[in-house]
C-alpha cells in the first residue's frame, strides 16, 4: 500500500506550526527551503502542489514577545496577522530562489461551504496552477470568528485537497506518523504504517496536540485524511525534517503512515454529487454537446444549450438533460440562471458582449460535472 505518491498529478502539501516556527523559535528559513526544493523539483517531474502552512500565530507572538499563547481570540488573531508577513515573505523568497512564482491565499471554511465562493477560490487557484505558481495558503485568521473557524489547518488541508481534486494530502508534522497511541505519552507507541483511511480504528488511537505550538494533533489528522478520502485522495502523515521526505514519497518510498482512499476519485465524486447537493435547475442540450460531454470528455459550452429551467445561482448544481428529459450529467453552474439564459445557443466569443465580462467559457466545467451512470 505504500507508493500512495507515485503518479500524483496534483498534491496538497500541510505543513505544522512547530515544524515550520522550530517549535515557536521563528519561521524556520532552513525548513521552508528545503521543502521549496523538493516543490520546485516535484513541479519539474509535473506534479503540481499548493503548501497549506500553519505558523503564523507562532511567529507572530514571537514577534510580538509573547512567551505564552494568549486565551483571547482577537490577540491570536492579531498575532496571526503579524506573524503571517514573516511567512509568506519566507515561502516568497524561498520560492523565487527555486524559480517558482508563489502566491499568498488566505481561507475561512465559510469561503469554502458557499457555493460561489467555493467556485472563485477554485477558479483562481486552478487558475494560479497553470501559471506555473504555487499556492501558500493559511486559514484567514483576522476575520474568523468561533463559529465559522476551521481550528486546525489540517481541515483546510483536506478542504483544499476536495476543492483542487488532488490526487493525494501529505501532512508533515513533528512526528513520524500515526501512532497506535500517543508516543509523547505512551513509549510502547507504534507507528502505523499503513491503514485505510476511513478504518474507524484509527480516531481511537488519535491524541491532541503534544506541545503548546500545535493546535490540532494527531485526531484532526486523522479526520483529514477521512475527509480527502471523500474525494478519493490518499494522505500520507509523515516527518517534515525526514531528508527529502515529498521527493521520496513521489518515488514511491514508505516514510510515515499511508492512509488510503477506498474509493476512485471519480466515484467519490459522483456520490459528492449525488448525495449533498440538491438540483436547483436544467437545462436541455443538442445532441453535438451531449456527444461532447459522454463520447468526448469534454466540458458544456453555452452553445449547446436549447433551454434553461429553474432558479440557480453560479455554483448550484444543475441537470443535464437531452430533448426527452432524459438527464446525461449533472454538475456545478459557472453561471446563474438568468445569465445562463441569456447565454445559451450563443459561442464563447459572444458571452462579453451578452454579459459585460467572462467568468468562465464554459457552463459547466468537466471538472465540476458527472455523466450519468458512466465512470471516466
Ligand atoms: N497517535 C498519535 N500519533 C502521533 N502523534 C500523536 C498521537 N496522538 C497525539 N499525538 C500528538 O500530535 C502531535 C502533532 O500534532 P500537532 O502538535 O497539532 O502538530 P502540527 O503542528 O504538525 O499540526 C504530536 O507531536 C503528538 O504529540
Ligand atoms: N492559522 C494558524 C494555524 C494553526 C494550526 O492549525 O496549527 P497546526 O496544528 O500546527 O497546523 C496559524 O497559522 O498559526
Amino acid at each position: 500500500m505504500s507508493g500512495l505518491l507515485v503518479g500524483a498529478k496534483r498534491i496538497v502539501v500541510k505543513v505544522g506550526s512547530s515544524l515550520v516556527t522550530d517549535e515557536g523559535r521563528g519561521v524556520d528559513a532552513r525548513a521552508i527551503g528545503d521543502w521549496c526544493r523538493q516543490l520546485a523539483e516535484l513541479r519539474r517531474a509535473g506534479v503540481e502542489s499548493v503548501v497549506v502552512s500553519s505558523g503564523a500565530i507562532a511567529e507572530g507572538m514571537k514577534r510580538l514577545g509573547w512567551s505564552a499563547r494568549p486565551r483571547e481570540l482577537h490577540a491570536l488573531q492579531a498575532a496571526a496577522a503579524v506573524g503571517q508577513m514573516g511567512l509568506a515573505q519566507m515561502y516568497e523568497t524561498h520560492l523565487r530562489a527555486q524559480g517558482l512564482a508563489s502566491a499568498q491565499v488566505l481561507l475561512t471554511h465559510a469561503d469554502l461551504s458557499h457555493r460561489e465562493r467555493y467556485l472563485n477560490a477554485r477558479s483562481t487557484l486552478t487558475t494560479l496552477l497553470a501559471h506555473g505558481v504555487l499556492p501558500v495558503i493559511n486559514e484567514n485568521d483576522t476575520v474568523v470568528n468561533d463559529e465559522i473557524k476551521f481550528g486546525d489547518n489540517d481541515t483546510l488541508g483536506a478542504l483544499v485537497t476536495n476543492l483542487l481534486d488532488a490526487d493525494a494530502l501529505v501532512i508533515l508534522t513533528d512526528q513520524q506518523g500515526l501512532y497506535s497511541a500517543n508516543p509523547r505519552t505512551d513509549p510502547g507507541a507504534t507507528l502505523v504504517r499503513q491503514a485505510a483511511a476511513d478504518d474507524p480504528s484509527l480516531p481511537n488511537m488519535a491524541g491532541g496536540a503534544g506541545s503548546s505550538i500545535g493546535r490540532g494533533g494527531m485526531l484532526t489528522k486523522v479526520l483529514a485524511a477521512q475527509r480527502a478520502a471523500r474525494s478519493g485522495a490518499h494522505t500520507v502523515i509523515a516527518y517534515g525534517r525526514e531528508p527529502d521526505v515529498l521527493l521520496r514519497l513521489h518515488r514511491g518510498e514508505a516514510i510515515g503512515s499511508a492512509l488510503r482512499a477506498t474509493s476512485a476519485k471519480w466515484a467519490a465524486r459522483k456520490q459528492w454529487m449525488a448525495d449533498h447537493l440538491q438540483l436547483a435547475g436544467r437545462v436541455t442540450v443538442d445532441d453535438g454537446a451531449r456527444r461532447a460531454l459522454c463520447e468526448q470528455g469534454k466540458s458544456l459550452l453555452p452553445v449547446g444549450v436549447r433551454e434553461v429551467q429553474g432558479d440557480f445561482h453560479r455554483g448550484d448544481v444543475i441537470a443535464v438533460v437531452d430533448a426527452s428529459g432524459h438527464e446525461w450529467a449533472r454538475g456545478l453552474s459557472n453561471y446563474a440562471s438568468a445569465e445562463a439564459r441569456l447565454m445559451a445557443g450563443r459561442t464563447s466569443v459572444d458571452i462579453e458582449g451578452l454579459l459585460g465580462y467572462v467568468a468562465e467559457a464554459e457552463l459547466i466545467h468537466r471538472d465540476n460535472m458527472v455523466l450519468s451512470g458512466v465512470s471516466p
